[in-house]
């Protein structure tokens, strides 16, 4: 078993450092005038000290024998006694994407899962899967289990009527407040580009923002799903989809929710890295995963004309376009790409060690492709394109841990107080949404929905005035000291914003500044009961007195009362958007 990229990288640091060349390397990485030259450096110092071995890495692969082990565990949660239907389906899932194309051991998982549909009582599930289970060769010797729950399907559907999903009147769709700009549709007409020295591009507003005014509805350029809901969830469009998952032919880690998303991720980037994809989830953290399947995606949507992809990217180093340039309502695959290519890199700012480190994940990757995929047959003996997809790599992993973001779905968790909590679904690129820049006291707040993002103000805007995102590092949850050290480390800028020069408190300590019950007026402890109860009817009808609050209290800001509201408030609009889990509905069947 190799070690993962991280490892890789800290052996070769400890091996510069065991050298005493720690000085002359990082002086001869920062000297580098190309990407080419650092990554050809970095080559050097891995091959000096051996280190560079793939071969170790266990690759992927289908394995009937492994397939027939997980569905017996699942087998093992279906007992009555046990009734742990939902984690038994995950082990059939993983059986259906471990086992080979057409082979019994497929049918077989897919037998075993109509049979627990059929015990959730979702028959029309049910059905479908023992179709799957009959295009497979299901052993003659089970058929009879199979026909009888087939029978007692149809007659169910038949009696009960086939139960469309319960439409949620109130999970009304999200908006924008203001007119479209006309060309970017899913950002209000009144955002604006700007260049500003203290935080290079940023997005300002051109007439006054209040409180609850949604102003960015974007889609991602790529996703990722999380590791752990790969059983779960679509590899492509990330929804939970726990009855009806289907693999991918060839590896044993992409499910899909139906042939049209498994066709999707296919044609725009699976094709390539489905021979790798278990490696190099392996091998490196999501946001650098992510970077890889953008490589992969822009290959693709260059029909793997790596001359054509390479003249695009020197254009537009050259001309260095922001998304504000396109015209989103025609925009094309590789142009998406020119908005990925073209964020933020620190370009410059990078320290010796984040070089090697970013130089040895390019590597590793690059070696990947060209040892696995069909890359290799691409690249073939031409230096210079296998040059370009390094460089190329390197690029993308400057890019992913400054612009590429978590969000979170909804998960059931019935033995919290709260239900249902907040769990990491997928990592994004969002080519508009990365102009924003932080504050440690964000006017913004983020909606996240199961396949796009929502930017809503928080904090009234001044016309001029800029949207601060916030990176993760709140005044509320962090001392000053704490978040501009991360903030120098993973952004390479040092915070001046409100909370840092005024060194605003956290939470716990922040003053209280309402006499009376002001804000229990609005939440009051029965709304919060509701709330927590994931009452959505509660969660919409006390937002716009939230909103309220907030915008006609802000010159408080900050105390206690004005943060309580915007957590209340992204309490919210988790209840009311974010995908959520359907796994509640069985609650009463069996044990989730
Ligand atoms: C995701 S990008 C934001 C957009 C960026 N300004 C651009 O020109 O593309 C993150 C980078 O923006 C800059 N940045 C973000 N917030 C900042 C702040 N509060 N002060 C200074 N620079 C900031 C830092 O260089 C950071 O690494």
């Amino acid at each position: 078993m190799v070690q993962d990229a991280y490892n890789l990288y800290m052996e070769l640091w400890e091996k510069i450092d065991e050298r005493g060349i720690k000085k002359r390397v990082a002086r001869h990485l920062k000297a580098c005038r190309s990407s080419s030259e650092i990554i050809a450096y970095v080559r050097s110092l891995l091959d000096q000290f051996r280190l560079l071995d793939l071969t170790g890495l266990p690759g992927d692969g289908k394995n009937d024998a492994e397939a027939i082990a997980c569905r017996k565990r699942g087998n093992g949660l279906v007992n009555p006694r046990i009734a742990r239907y939902v984690s038994a389906i995950r082990f059939y899932n993983k059986s259906i994407a471990l086992a080979e194309a057409n082979s019994a051991a497929l049918a077989e998982a897919y037998g075993n899962r109509s049979a627990v549909c059929f015990a959730l009582k979702e028959y029309q599930a049910a059905l479908d899967n023992i179709r799957l289970a009959r295009e497979n060769p299901y052993p003659e010797s089970l058929m009879h289990l199979v026909d009888k729950r087939e029978q007692d399907c149809r007659q169910l559907l038949s009696e009960v009527g086939e139960q469309g999903e319960l439409k949620d009147e109130l999970a009304a769709k999200v908006e924008l407040s203001h007119e479209p700009n006309p060309k970017i549709p899913q950002i209000a007409n009144c955002l604006e580009l700007k260049h500003e020295d203290q935080y290079g591009r940023c997005i300002v507003t051109n007439r006054d923002l209040k409180v609850g005014d949604v102003v960015i509805i974007e889609k991602p350029h790529s996703t990722l799903l999380d590791e752990e809901l790969r059983y779960l969830h679509c590899d492509y469009c990330n929804q939970e989809a726990i009855l009806s998952l289907i693999p991918c032919k060839q590896c044993s880690i992409a499910m899909f929710c139906s042939n049209a998303c498994y066709q999707s991720a296919l044609d725009s980037y699976h094709r390539l890295e489905c021979p790798v994809l278990k490696d190099v989830r392996l091998l490196f953290p999501n946001v650098m995963v992510l970077a890889f399947r953008t490589l992969a995606k822009t290959i693709t949507s260059f029909n793997n004309n790596l001359d054509e992809l390479k003249l695009f990217t020197e254009c537009v180093e050259q001309t260095s376009p922001s998304p504000f340039d396109y015209d989103w309502t025609t925009i094309g695959a590789k142009d998406m790409y020119a908005t990925i290519h073209s964020m933020s890199t620190l370009q410059g700012k990078h320290t010796a060690i984040d070089l090697l480190q970013h130089a040895v994940y390019a590597i590793v990757m690059s070696e990947l492709l060209f040892g696995k995929t069909s890359l290799g047959e691409l690249c073939g003996t031409n230096e210079a394109h296998r040059d370009f997809i390094r460089v190329l790599a390197l690029h993308l992993c400057h890019i992913a841990p400054v612009n590429f973001r978590t969000q979170d779905y909804m998960d059931y968790t019935p033995k919290r107080r709260e239900q249902f909590s907040a769990k990491s679904h997928f990592t994004a690129s969002y080519p508009i949404m990365s102009l924003m820049n932080h504050s440690c006291a964000p006017n913004v707040d983020r909606i996240d929905m199961p396949s796009s993002r929502a930017i809503v103000v928080i904090r009234p805007i001044k016309k001029g005035g800029q949207l601060f995102d916030n990176y993760g590092m709140h005044y509320c949850f962090a001392k000053r000291d704490e978040r501009q050290t991360e903030l120098m480390d993973l952004y390479y800028f040092e915070c001046k914003c409100e909370a840092c020069v005024r060194n605003y408190t956290i939470y716990r300590l922040l003053p209280t500044k309402l006499r009376g019950g002001s804000f229990a007026s609005v939440m009051t402890p029965e709304i919060d009961e509701k709330l927590t109860r994931h009452d959505k009817r509660a969660a919409a009808a006390v937002l716009p007195a939230c909103y309220k609050f907030l915008e006609k209290l802000d010159h408080l800001y900050p105390c206690l009362e004005l943060s309580a509201m915007q957590l209340s408030v992204q309490r919210c609009f988790q209840m009311l958007y974010s995908l959520e889990s359907g796994k509640e509905k069985y609650k009463d069947i069996c044990l989730i």
